[in-house]
């Protein structure tokens, strides 16, 4: 970053790193595990830049040994952080209410009840607010501003006003819904309004581009393009006073050939996983945020009602379940929990032996080297959301197995399923009889029916990588930025 700040700035709710204070007063920042840090940390290597974002912990006022504030604006990794304080009151308003009891629930069609509380709306404008001032003072003149997520949605309006000099492109990460959803909320003008402020706004799918447009059509009546929204072309657009937004659609992916890279290297560890798990013939695994969206249960379902019609063998089949907590104050997250919990515990107790019990459960955040191993030990992996984005632990399972072992079990309903579809074994989660016929399909279908599976699926992830998105959006950004400029 320059003094005059940085060329490239991201915002999004988290930072890529977590910030520790030890009882001494120390201060450590941690690389973060999640999709959104993992997808943009290669884009990030190669640029000039800062990073706004919440730390993960409600602020303090530690103090160092002179007595001035701990440093909130390191350097980690080459990326200038800038740390946007939260107290506890505003992560239970903004976070864990606004953004994680009303918009998540809704965006993720109503999988549970979404809460409407006008207090966690005025703290969501707040923090919003608190995230453009902090964008505001760290962008050079003229800079490139990516904004991230549904956290965040008043922010591209808020900058624009404060910085009507900066590029903003505007990225949701998670399903964008339709016009009957999205008109429940008593705030939909005012979050339509403040995604307007970008130059771009970018969703995973063409659907929640052509959602987008409807809703702006509708609820503010402005211009909009009605053609249908292409992949990674074919804007869609839209007319607000002087200026054009345009809208599009980005299907986020991984770094394929550097988790190929790191996958290779973990196959004495893969081969220890197998044998501590007793050699059971299938190893079936999932990977996921503690989350109701993920669709654990759905999974535990399956294998339960397989284990009970004699199709699947328990002495023979051991399934992981790497969950890593998420939410955890969230009603609904603790309700999740206690069902998972519930359902592994009556698998293992009718299923198993004290020995060998069938689900292996752990609730811990698992670093990635492991995760990579667990994924070239495991014969089957399951990702059965119920709603998902897009969902990167489907394409890092692909990106893993360059030796095309494996097979991949993948629910409709993520964005995943759109490129990846063709090639897993797609399942409708909202279906128990085709949840267990396709589970079972996975483990007994021919060897070489399951290889030319997983050799379409890692060839797609290798030629539609993260670059390409983080390339395609920015480009189209910067088309978007120059047109809007030309104008003013
Ligand atoms: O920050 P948290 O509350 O701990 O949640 C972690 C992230 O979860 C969501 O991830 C989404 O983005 C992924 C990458 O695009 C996508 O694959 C997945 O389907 C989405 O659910 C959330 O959108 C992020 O903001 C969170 O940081
Ligand atoms: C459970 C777990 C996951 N990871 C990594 O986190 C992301 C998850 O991304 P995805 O798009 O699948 O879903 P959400 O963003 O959580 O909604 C992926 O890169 C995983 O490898 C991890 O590093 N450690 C974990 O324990």
């Amino acid at each position: 970053m320059t003094d005059t700040g940085a060329e490239f700035v991201v915002v999004a709710n988290r930072l890529p790193v977590d910030k520790r204070v030890q009882p001494d007063g120390t201060v450590t920042w941690k690389r973060a595990p999640g999709g959104l840090v993992t997808a943009l940390t290669p884009t990030l290597a190669t640029r000039e830049a800062a990073w706004v974002g919440w730390s993960g912990a409600a602020a303090s006022t530690s103090l160092d040994e002179q007595g001035a504030p701990l440093d909130e604006q390191p350097r980690v990794d080459g990326i200038d952080i800038h740390s946007v304080p939260l107290s506890s009151g505003e992560i239970a308003d903004y976070y864990e209410g606004f953004a994680n009891s009303t918009l998540w629930p809704l965006y993720h069609d109503l999988l549970v009840e979404p809460v409407f509380r006008h207090d966690w709306w005025d703290t969501y404008v707040t923090v919003n607010r608190r995230f453009a001032e902090a964008t505001a003072a760290s962008a050079a003149q003229g800079a490139t501003v990516w904004v991230h997520d549904y956290q965040l949605q008043l922010v591209p309006a808020m900058l624009r006003e404060l910085r009507p000099d900066v590029r903003i492109g505007f990225f949701l990460h998670i399903p964008f819904p339709s016009y009957e959803l999205f008109t429940r909320l008593p705030w939909r003008r005012e979050l339509l309004e403040g995604l307007l402020g970008a130059d771009l706004v970018g969703f995973h799918l063409p659907g929640g581009a052509e959602n987008f447009l409807t809703l702006v059509r509708r609820v503010l009546d402005l211009d909009t393009s009605r053609d249908p929204v292409g992949v990674r072309d074919g804007l869609g657009s839209i007319t607000t006073g002087t200026r054009t937004v345009r809208v599009g659609s980005f299907p986020i992916s991984i770094n394929a050939a550097d988790v190929a890279d790191q996958a290779s290297k973990t196959l004495d560890r893969a081969a220890q996983i197998r044998a501590e798990l007793g050699d059971p013939r299938t190893i079936l695994l999932g990977v996921d945020r503690l989350d109701y969206t993920k669709g654990i249960d759905v999974r535990l379902k399956g294998l339960e009602g397989l284990f009970a019609a004699g199709r699947l063998d328990p002495a023979e089949t051991v399934f992981v379940q790497l969950a890593s907590p998420s939410r955890e104050q969230v009603d609904s997250y603790i309700a999740v929990r206690n069902r998972i919990e519930r359902s592994v515990s009556h698998i293992n107790g009718t299923y198993g032996t004290t020995t060998s019990p069938p689900v292996r459960y752990l609730l811990q955040p698992v670093p990635r080297d492991e995760l990579l191993a667990y994924f070239m030990a495991a014969d089957v992996v399951l990702v059965t959301p119920l709603r998902d984005g897009m969902n990167l632990v489907a394409k890092e399972y692909a990106a893993c197995r360059a030796d095309h072992g494996g097979a991949l079990v993948l629910s409709e309903f993520t964005g995943a399923a759109a490129e990846l579809g063709e090639a897993a074994y797609l399942l409708n989660p909202y279906d128990d009889q085709n949840v267990m016929d396709v589970i079972e399909a996975a483990v007994t279908d021919d060897p070489t029916a399951k290889r030319t599976r997983m050799a379409a699926l890692h060839q797609q992830v290798r030629d539609f990588d993260v670059d390409l998105w983080a390339n395609s959006f920015l480009q189209s950004l910067a088309g978007a930025g120059a047109a809007n400029e030309e104008i003013a």
